[in-house]
């Protein structure tokens, strides 16, 4: 498996800047003053680059939420129980979360992936089964996952993705569901990113005061516990991870090496995210992070990737949310690429 993914990370290619040039030409020649549609420009830029297509088709676009339950919950760092990781996936499976209502109105389509909860669920047509283990471990007290099962995770999120653009799909997001994952979240950005474990660590799912000073605290120990084991992406994805967030990594490796984008949710999805960009340096060409997360720290670790985000709607959700409301912002900016007329006068089929 280690080979499989070596050959998915030798495939991540760097876009073609030489392209830049031509595609900003296009963009100042339609009947608006040059520059006039803001960042609309510059997502416009960054899509017909990772796609490598001057006529860039955005029509099929899809949600991947992965989700798993985390070992760390025992430690009381969640305001939630366990429990309501595997009752939230039949919420979704019934069309109740608001990953439902947002993908319904974006015209998306949304595939539930089972990749590590700690329950049995029966078939069903929106439930990917792809579980690697019921749960991770308590990373306080050792691994969460050992390399081989993180290797297996990241395995399921590439095959989707690849599976999708073999699908026809044109554009990703990734979404997540699993009580105690800001928590895993967290001690990924410390160690990925080098950053005090105080200033990335939040409130999740709104935790008081005092449980704060403590998920900081299991965090910190946490890191102590696997000091041995984190001297690779890889290896500290397994030791301080979640399955959903070695999933999501997987589907961003896996996109980028068809040269499909991906747009990353909020807070937990940018832990997956980090990891992909430490495992492939390329990667980030074909990332559009969705939003600014309510969650404490995202800002600094956005602002540590170099990353700007499209939306800042004060959401502190998860679940692909943000990536979805974004999805269609970027669908704005493509139709705004192909569709509008040109001072010069040449239009889209003369284009093509
Ligand atoms: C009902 C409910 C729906 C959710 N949808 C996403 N999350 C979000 O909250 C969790 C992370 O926060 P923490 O680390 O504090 O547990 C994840 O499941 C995330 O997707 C939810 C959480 C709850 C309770
Ligand atoms: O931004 C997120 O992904 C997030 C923040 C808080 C809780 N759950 C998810």
């Amino acid at each position: 498996m280690y080979d499989q993914l070596q050959e998915v990370l030798g495939n991540i290619k760097p876009v073609d800047n030489s392209l830049r040039g031509p595609i900003q030409a296009h963009l100042d020649d339609l009947t608006k003053p040059k520059g006039s549609l803001g960042r609309l420009e510059e997502i416009a830029m960054k899509y017909v680059l990772a796609t490598g297509s001057d006529c860039p088709i955005l029509k099929k676009k899809k949600v991947f939420c992965f989700a798993a339950d985390h070992g760390v919950a025992v430690e009381g760092v969640s305001a939630f129980p366990a429990e309501v990781t595997p009752q939230m996936v039949y919420n979704m499976l019934n069309g109740g979360a608001a990953i439902n209502v947002l993908t319904r109105h974006a015209g998306a389509g949304l595939d539930m992936v089972d990749i590590g909860v700690n329950h049995d669920f029966p078939d069903h047509p929106g439930l990917r089964k792809c579980k690697v283990r019921k749960a991770s471990a308590n990373m306080a007290e050792g691994a969460a996952m050992t390399v081989d099962e993180a290797l297996q995770a990241v395995m399921v999120g590439i095959d989707l993705a690849k599976e999708a653009y073999a699908d026809g799909y044109h554009l990703l997001a990734t979404g997540e569901m699993g009580i105690a994952n800001t928590t895993s979240a967290a001690a990924l950005f410390a160690v990925l990113l080098d950053l005090p474990v105080e200033s990335i660590t939040g409130r999740g799912t709104g935790i008081d005061d005092s449980m704060l000073e403590h998920k900081i605290s299991v965090i910190k120990r946490a890191i102590e516990t696997n000091r041995g084991s984190l001297s690779t992406p890889l290896e500290t994805l397994a030791s301080l991870g979640g399955f959903e967030i070695a999933g999501i990594c997987g589907l961003i490796l896996g996109a980028a090496s068809v040269g499909m984008p991906v747009v990353v949710d909020g807070f937990i999805s940018s832990a997956g995210a980090v990891a992909a960009m430490k495992l492939s340096c390329q990667v980030s060409d074909y990332l559009f992070f969705s939003h600014l997360s309510n969650e404490q720290g995202h800002k600094i670790i956005m602002n540590k990737l170099g990353a700007k985000p499209i939306l800042d709607l004060d959401l502190r959700l998860g679940e692909g949310t943000g990536a979805v409301l974004a999805m269609q912002v970027i669908e704005g900016a493509i139709k705004i690429y192909n569709e509008m007329a040109t001072f010069s006068g040449a239009n889209v089929s003369e284009r093509q």
